[in-house]
């Protein structure tokens, strides 16, 4: 491994438009290798595999990231790279599909529709009759002046909410740490409220945007369905575990929810009648997996061949040119006093002088990137990694 030579695993299938970007002469691609720098991935868990010992990257080629231990890795010095945005448009119009599915029960429909042929074997006069004789169960509603409620105003909940607006909705926003530029982005007419209280209240539909971390954990529970609207519609496409699913099941059960528009199986909830569950749809479109491989590769190539850290979930943003003529450094530390004293005062008395130096932190880590004139010898590297709180060095 010390060929230069970067291994990457791929533990999903990752779109090759993304995966051609990969300089072959640099790069070895495969599912099967042993001891990986990059490792490629979608959904898969990656939280109770071992950590391999060359890892130096994870990129996630997709929003979300609870299925990679991001806080073990930060603590390795190993960034986790993902793609925001990149699978957003794909979400909104499964979002926007699911809306309608739901208003005029339009899977239900068309299941009974064909059981009416298949099941009964009705034909021409008698199907014609049955079909206008049955459809009246699945009356349904209509979108404009309805409230729809979006938790969550990140890449995909912007999208949604801007949306939902332009087909005539009534949308409330709530995400307490929306950014400037996605609140930018939203539609003037979006009202922002100030607690997920009132937008379950006010709410005929909700749709969630959010992670899957601690504090979103069962964030829609029995007493927020239950300040619902009677006839209400819950619309997951963020993660199954942002749901108590047992709630839902009561409150659809007892007609005070309407109907569960999910992308994420449960044995209980894919055969429940109200429940529409897709099987984890909301990327999958050739656009976003292309997008998302392009990104993930992208990000993860430019950490690996510059220490350029874009995009990643757990280190900050660091990206700095490269001086010409000089080597460069790339070292992953803890974010305490006196960290950068001592990695300077390292390089001085190599007699290296710094060329260019970034400096970044991020919670309990930082990242630091410097280009050096002169010869970097191997025991510098070591040096730098006996001080006290640098988790791992790299010469690039
Ligand atoms: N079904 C799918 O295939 C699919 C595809 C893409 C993303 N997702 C899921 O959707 C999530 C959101 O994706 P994104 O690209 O919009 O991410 P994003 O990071 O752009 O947006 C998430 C937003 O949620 C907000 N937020 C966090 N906690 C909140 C809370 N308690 N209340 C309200 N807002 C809160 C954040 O401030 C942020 O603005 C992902 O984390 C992923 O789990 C699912
Ligand atoms: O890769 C997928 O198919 C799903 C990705 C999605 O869940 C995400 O969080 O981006």
């Amino acid at each position: 491994m010390s060929n230069g030579r970067f291994p990457i695993q791929t533990v999903n299938a990752i779109s090759p438009v993304g995966l051609q970007r990969l300089d072959r002469d640099i790069f070895d691609l495969g599912t099967d290798i042993a001891e990986p720098r990059g490792i490629l991935v979608r959904s898969a868990d990656l939280h109770d595999r071992p950590v391999p010992q060359s890892l130096y990257a994870v990129a996630r080629a997709g929003a979300g990231t609870n299925n990679i231990p991001v806080d073990k890795l930060a603590a390795l010095g190993i960034p986790v790279f993902n793609t925001p945005g990149a699978n957003a448009n794909a979400v909104k119009e499964l979002v926007i599909a699911g809306m309608l599915l739901a208003a005029r029960s339009l899977y239900h429909a068309a299941d009974y529709t064909r059981n009416l042929v298949a099941e009964q074997g009705l034909s021409g006069q008698a199907l014609n009759e049955q079909v206008e004789a049955g459809k009246k169960q699945f009356a349904g509603f209509e979108l404009p002046g309805k409230t729809l409620g979006v938790i969550g105003l990140g890449s995909i909940g912007v999208l949604v909410a801007n949306a939902a607006q332009s087909l005539g909705m009534k949308v409330l926003g709530y995400d307490p740490a929306v950014t400037i530029k996605n609140a930018w982005q939203l539609s003037p007419n979006v009202e922002q409220v100030e607690s997920v209280e009132e937008l379950f209240a006010r709410s005929e539909l909700i749709t969630l945007h959010v992670p899957l971390i601690d504090s979103t954990r069962g964030l829609v529970n029995t007493e927020r369905i239950a300040s619902m609207p009677r006839g209400a519609v819950v619309l997951n496409f963020a993660r199954g575990g942002v749901v108590d699913e047992t709630a839902v099941l009561q409150a659809l059960d007892s007609g005070h929810l309407h109907a569960y528009v999910n992308d994420f199986p449960t044995e209980a909830g894919a055969v429940h009648s109200r429940v529409i569950t897709l099987p984890h749809l909301g990327a999958s479109t050739g656009e976003a997996e292309d997008n998302c491989a392009v990104m993930a590769v992208d990000q993860l190539q430019d950490f690996l061949l510059n220490g350029n850290i874009r995009n990643a979930v757990n280190y900050p943003e660091v990206i700095m040119a490269r001086t010409p003529g000089t080597t460069r450094l790339g070292i992953f530390n803890a974010n305490k006093p006196n960290m950068i004293g001592q990695i300077t005062a390292v390089l001085a008395e190599a007699g290296l002088n710094v060329a260019e130096f970034t400096n970044k932190s991020r919670g309990d880590y930082a990242y630091t990137l410097v280009d050096v004139e002169g010869e970097v010898r191997d025991e510098l590297k070591e040096q730098i990694l006996a001080i006290d709180g640098v988790i791992r060095a790299r010469k690039l």
